[in-house]
């Protein structure tokens, strides 16, 4: 994998968190980013993620390895015919939208399947922004490629390799596969989550007693309503087939739900409560995904001087040799969380045993 230079058209939460990773992974590539927002491409400048700032998309971005579309979707598909007089020959055009039908047929229009393998990183947040930007953000999630037919298998190879580097993990998909699963895991859980917060401001008392009483569930179900409204405006537009065919078969759900309760069906509601919790509790601690063997886990600390200390003391004078340690903060644990790497497994279910006795909250992978 050769990478000597990368372009950037937005650079926001997640356009600023791959050229980070990049930066971090790659750090001799030259880097060029476009943004409407010229405080984010100022920040990126002066934080050294990026080399050079442009005012559109121009000359800057001739001879890119890559260039990756990080705007919002429908500006990421608008910029596409630009790009087509931009682009050098053996560069990869990318993105990182949600969504991936309306790219792919976009790319088809402009006949530019032969540079184009759509992505998609499946991890984020609330928040937006390159300031909100991390590398971090990106390991250990799984980043969905959807090459065209016509791009060489070579260039896949190439950029499958180059995820790899940036510490997320590929998995490739067939487009239209891409939209239905998101569909269903990502963007109708933020339907559910927005409908829900509506439903409980309009229905609440006047002096806000539910907005007031809310507790950990609500909280745990909602925390991704306070999402960017434009993106996910975009991905409601976008992708408007599948989510319209999933919420019919969650309505469906839902009014079986109902009927349960109306008849009063005890056997109906506890398997339902049962079979969820069931599947619930088989999905991995490491929700990007794979059932990756990591030697890592997670660890709440008292935000204050001497946390990490007291920590690695207790390991050390167990004699638990530390690969790595410290703060991170990503979409599970978004209050950050203290992550410690041991060397091998033995060790770290050796830590995990004793922090827990010493009540600090372990999350194991
Ligand atoms: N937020 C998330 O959790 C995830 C978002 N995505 C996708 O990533 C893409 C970007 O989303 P975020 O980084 O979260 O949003 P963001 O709002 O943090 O970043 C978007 C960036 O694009 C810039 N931008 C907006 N319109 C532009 C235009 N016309 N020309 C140039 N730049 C423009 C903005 O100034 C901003 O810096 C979206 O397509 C979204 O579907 C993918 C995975 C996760
Ligand atoms: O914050 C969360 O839980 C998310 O679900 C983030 C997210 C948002 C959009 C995507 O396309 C992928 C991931």
């Amino acid at each position: 994998m050769n990478l000597q230079k990368a372009g950037f058209v937005g650079l926001g939460l997640i356009g600023g968190s791959v050229a980070k990773a990049i930066r971090q992974y790659v750090p001799d590539c030259q880097i060029v980013a476009f943004d409407k927002n010229k405080e984010a491409l100022a920040l990126a400048i002066q934080e050294g993620t990026i080399n050079t700032s442009c005012s559109g998309i121009d000359d800057n971005f001739q001879n890119c390895d890559y260039i990756f579309l990080c705007a919002p979707i429908s500006y990421n598909n608008a910029y596409l015919c630009q790009l087509k007089d931009v682009i050098t020959p053996g560069c990869i055009l990318t993105d990182v939208g949600s969504v991936k039908t309306s790219i792919h047929e976009e790319i088809a229009r402009l006949g530019m399947e032969d540079c184009f393998i759509g992505g998609h990183p499946m991890s984020g947040s609330e928040k937006t922004g390159f300031v909100n930007s991390k590398a971090l953000l990106l390991e250990n999630a799984y980043y969905v490629m959807t090459p065209t037919e016509s791009v060489p298998k070579e260039k896949v190879e190439e950029y499958r390799e180059l995820i790899t580097l940036i510490h997320a993990i590929p998995l490739i998909l067939d487009y239209k596969q891409h939209d239905f699963i998101t569909g269903t895991i990502s963007h109708l859980p933020h339907i559910i989550a927005s409908s829900l917060v509506n439903l409980v401001r309009d229905t609440d008392t006047k002096d806000e007693l539910m907005k007031n009483m809310a507790a950990g569930g609500f909280k745990d179900i909602t925390r991704i309503a306070s999402s960017s409204p434009v993106m996910w405006q975009q991905i409601c537009l976008k992708n408007k087939t599948y989510i319209s065919e999933i919420l019919d078969a969650y309505i469906h759900e839902l009014q079986n739900v109902k009927s349960s309760i109306d008849e009063s069906d005890e056997r109906e509601l506890y398997r339902m409560f049962q079979s969820s919790r069931d599947y619930r509790n088989s999905i991995p601690g490491n929700s990007s995904g794979p059932i990756k063997k990591f030697n890592d886990i997670y660890c709440d600390i008292v935000d204050e001087a001497g946390g990490i200390a007291a920590i690695a003391t207790i390991l050390a004078s167990n004699n638990i040799s530390i690969k790595n340690i410290g703060i991170i903060h990503n979409r599970e644990f978004e209050d950050g969380v203290l992550h410690i790497e041991f060397y091998d497994h033995d060790a770290l279910e050796r830590a995990s045993v004793l922090l827990k006795k010493y009540h600090y909250t372990v999350y194991d992978q």
